[in-house]
C-alpha cells in the first residue's frame, strides 16, 4: 500500500476529533475521505502530512512512517487545497520555479519543472501574471501544480474544489484522474458527494471521527442507497386499493392522487414487480420510472446523527 493508515486516533485535549481510522491506498488509485463538517477529515490529512501528531496509530506514506521519520514521510508527499502555498504578489512561473528550486532543483531544472506543469494545467497562458490576477479555479490548478513539483508517489487534496463553478470543477476531476492514471496515490477529501462518486475508486466515509462506511461508490450506493420507483397511474385510484396490490415488501409505498412512490432496495426488480401486481389488481398505469440511488442517499443514510455509528 502506497498509502496507510491503521487505527488512527487525534485528539485536541479531551476531544478525540479521529477516532480509530483504518484506510489503504493502493498506487495508482483514488481515495475519497468522505464527511460532513467536522467530521475529522481534515485532522486525518493534516496528520498524514505530518503537521498534527496522532495520539496513537499508524500511518506510513510510501512505507515511510511520518511519526518516527516526518522529514522523510513529508519528502514523499504532495499535499494541496486548504493550504494555498500560492504567492499572490508572484507570477505563476514564478511560484512553481520557487517551489521547485524549494524542492532541490537547479535553477534551470525548475524553470523547466514549472513551465512542464503551467502547461500540463492549462494555464500556461496565464504563466507570466501575477496570481492575483488569475481566477479561482486557475488558483487551485496551480496549488495542485504546487503539490506535484517534485513528482511524490502520494498527493493529498484537502477539498481540492470547494468554492470551485461546475465547470472549473470538471477541469480539476480530470487532473487528478490523469494523476491517478499515471500512478500517483490520490487522497483526497470532500463534501461533496458528486465528486466522490465521479472520482474515487474507494470511498472512506467518516462521521464524528470514526469510519462509518467504506467500499466503491457504487458498493455504498447500493449498499445504503434505496432506489425511487415512481409509477403514475391512468387515473386517480383510491390509495387503499393500491397499497393492497403493491403489498409491504417494499422500504416504503406511498400514493398521492394517481402517483404512486416506492422505496425500494432494488429499483429494476421493484418496477417491474410494482407495474405488474398493479396489473393483477386492474389498475392502469399510465408511466413508470425508477431512479437508482445517489452516493446522496448513501451518505444521508450514514451521516445522519444517531444514525449508522
Ligand atoms: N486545532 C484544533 N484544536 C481543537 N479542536 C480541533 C482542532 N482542529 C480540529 N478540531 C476539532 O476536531 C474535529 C474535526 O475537525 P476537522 O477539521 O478535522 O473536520 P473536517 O471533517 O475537516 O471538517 P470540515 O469539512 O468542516 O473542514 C472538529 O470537532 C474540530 O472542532
Amino acid at each position: 500500500m502506497t498509502l496507510e493508515v491503521d487505527d488512527l486516533t487525534v485528539a485536541f485535549g479531551d476531544a478525540v476529533a479521529v477516532d480509530g481510522v483504518s484506510m489503504s491506498v493502493p498506487a495508482g488509485s483514488v481515495m475519497a475521505l468522505l464527511g460532513p463538517n467536522g467530521a475529522g477529515k481534515t485532522t486525518t490529512v493534516r496528520t498524514i502530512a505530518t503537521l498534527v501528531r496522532p495520539a496513537s496509530g499508524i500511518v506510513r506514506v510510501a512505507g515511510v512512517d511520518v511519526v518516527a521519520e516526518p522529514h522523510r514521510a513529508r519528502g514523499l508527499l504532495g499535499l494541496s487545497g486548504q493550504y494555498a502555498t500560492v504567492d499572490d504578489s508572484l507570477t505563476g512561473r514564478e511560484n512553481l520555479a520557487m517551489i521547485a528550486r524549494l524542492s532541490g532543483f537547479g535553477r534551470r531544472a525548475s524553470g523547466r519543472r514549472a513551465d512542464e506543469l503551467l502547461e500540463r494545467f492549462g494555464v500556461a497562458d496565464a504563466a507570466g501574471r501575477r496570481v492575483r490576477t488569475w481566477s479561482g479555479g486557475m488558483r487551485r490548478k496551480l496549488d495542485l501544480a504546487g503539490a506535484l513539483v517534485a513528482g511524490p508517489p502520494v498527493v493529498v487534496l484537502d477539498e481540492p474544489t470547494a468554492g470551485l463553478d461546475p465547470p472549473s470543477r470538471e477541469t480539476l476531476w480530470e487532473s487528478v484522474r490523469d494523476l491517478a492514471a499515471e500512478g500517483s496515490t490520490v487522497l483526497l477529501t470532500t463534501q461533496y458527494l458528486e465528486e466522490a462518486d465521479r472520482l474515487a475508486d474507494d470511498v472512506t466515509v467518516i462521521h464524528r471521527g470514526a469510519v462509518v462506511a467504506r467500499g466503491g461508490p457504487e458498493e455504498l450506493k447500493q449498499r445504503f442507497g434505496t432506489s425511487t420507483v415512481t409509477v403514475r397511474l391512468a387515473s386517480d385510484v383510491d390509495a387503499r386499493r393500491v397499497h393492497e396490490a403493491v403489498g409491504d415488501g417494499y422500504v416504503s409505498v406511498e400514493v398521492v392522487g394517481d402517483v404512486v412512490t416506492v422505496e425500494a432496495l432494488d429499483g429494476a426488480e421493484a418496477v417491474a414487480a410494482v407495474v405488474s401486481a398493479l396489473a393483477v389488481a386492474g389498475i392502469a398505469v399510465a408511466e413508470a420510472s425508477v431512479r437508482e440511488p445517489s452516493l446522496d442517499d448513501a451518505f444521508r443514510s450514514l451521516t445522519v446523527d444517531g444514525g449508522a455509528s
